[in-house]
């Protein structure tokens, strides 16, 4: 047995199965356009379905067991759901070649890798712009330095990101388009150092919540806050000090020279951060593309009048995947509601549901509609 001779055959499977995935997404994309001539939905759950039936059952003829072929192929699915969706939304809008989009940090920080993930599926040139903090990037697309800015709204581990809820307050410009990102925390030192040695760790506020179950356990250690999980790296690179370590992501450190050497560091194993992407000018959303809708609005202190306006989503058959709410500068004791509804602003409900909610509202705005790029994956009945 010839160990570089197997792993040389091993690569050249490897090869081809991705030429045989690549193979794929470009006829999911003809897909895609025979959907844009007939308004088909993208999604097709009914087909999945049957293709992950019949692939589990050739799977196990040649010894594959059924949950891997099915974790396989709804990656592959999601993939290629994905894909058609923005292609659909680039036939719809006119598309720049290439784009700038102003992010939080610098290369490697994670709002740096959400925006390579959401414009990989785009086809678009990036022109990054890093940003000092979230206001900068709002104001880098004010102002037109930026055509994007991508900024994080919600992680399951710590919850609403409450400062980017109130930039949004007051800015004109409109969500345009979101994606979740697994914000996988890893413990980043210099390589080789001694873990016992540590005496700083590096990390965003964020992140320092979002790990805040594993960072007990470090006694003694310092916590320095920094302004992006990009500066923290910067922080242990820079000093090339063994004792400083960084909580950030893998491929982040990997850019840094760093090495992981604690992974999963989140309090919530599944740790997902929900980035939104903001512009100057709204885009349409296709018809054949689940769509999300985000409104603010101030309901006054009447007794039920939140309750009012929700009875009228609610009469109109619309689903509310998110309710928060924020305090209203200047105004004590008033919150403002921010609402993710599952509908297309240009939707017959959603058009009636905004009629009736001006009247009993003291104050309402559109954030955006966007495509919703949440794929719940099929499972096999
Ligand atoms: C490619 C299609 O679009 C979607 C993606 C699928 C896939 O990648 O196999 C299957 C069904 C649809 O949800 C299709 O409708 O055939």
């Amino acid at each position: 047995m010839d160990l570089n001779k197997i792993r040389t055959d091993i690569n050249n499977v490897d090869g081809e199965l991705l030429s045989l995935l690549a193979k794929r997404r470009q006829l999911t994309l003809n897909v895609a356009r025979s959907k844009e001539i007939d308004l088909k939905p993208v999604r097709d759950q009914e087909r999945e379905q049957q293709l992950l039936e019949k692939l589990v059952a050739l799977g196990k003829e040649q010894g594959l067991d059924a949950q891997y072929v099915v974790r396989l192929f709804q990656t592959i699915i999601e993939d290629s759901v994905l894909r058609q969706q923005a292609w659909l939304q680039g036939q719809q809008n006119t598309s720049q070649d290439l784009v700038t989009v102003a992010y939080l940090g610098a290369k490697g920080s994670y709002s740096y890798i959400a925006a390579h993930g959401y414009f990989a599926r785009r086809d678009h040139s990036l022109v990054e712009l890093g940003c000092a903090n979230f206001d900068d990037v709002i104001q880098a697309v004010e102002r037109g330095n930026a055509d994007y800015g991508i900024l994080p709204i919600e992680n399951t581990s710590s919850g609403s990101i409450n400062e980017v809820y109130d930039l949004l307050q007051q800015t004109h410009l409109q969500i345009v388009g979101e994606t979740t990102e697994t914000i996988g925390h890893c413990l980043l030192t210099l390589p080789g150092a001694d873990l016992s040695a540590i005496s700083t760790i590096y990390a965003h506020p964020q992140v320092i919540s979002q790990c805040s179950n594993h960072l007990r356990q470090y006694h003694g250690v310092k916590l320095e806050y920094c302004a992006s999980s990009a500066h923290a790296m910067a922080q242990v690179k820079d000093s090339q000090d063994p004792t400083r370590a960084a909580i950030a992501s893998k491929a982040g450190g990997e850019l840094y020279g760093l090495e992981p050497r604690q992974e999963k560091l989140a309090n919530q194993a599944e740790n997902e951060s929900r980035f939104i992407l903001v512009s100057r000018k709204a885009k349409d959303v296709p018809v054949q593309v689940p769509a999300k809708t985000t409104l603010i609005m101030a309901t006054g202190q009447k007794a039920g009048a939140l309750v009012d306006a929700l009875l009228v989503l609610k009469n109109n058959g619309l689903i509310m995947s998110k309710l928060t709410s924020r305090p209203i500068p200047g105004n004590p004791w008033e919150e403002m509601f921010y609402l993710d509804i599952e509908a297309n602003i240009n939707s017959d409900n959603m058009k009636q549901a905004l009629a009736e909610l001006v009247p009993i509202t003291r104050f309402i705005k559109i954030l955006g509609c966007y495509q919703s790029e949440r794929i719940m994956p099929t499972e096999l009945e």
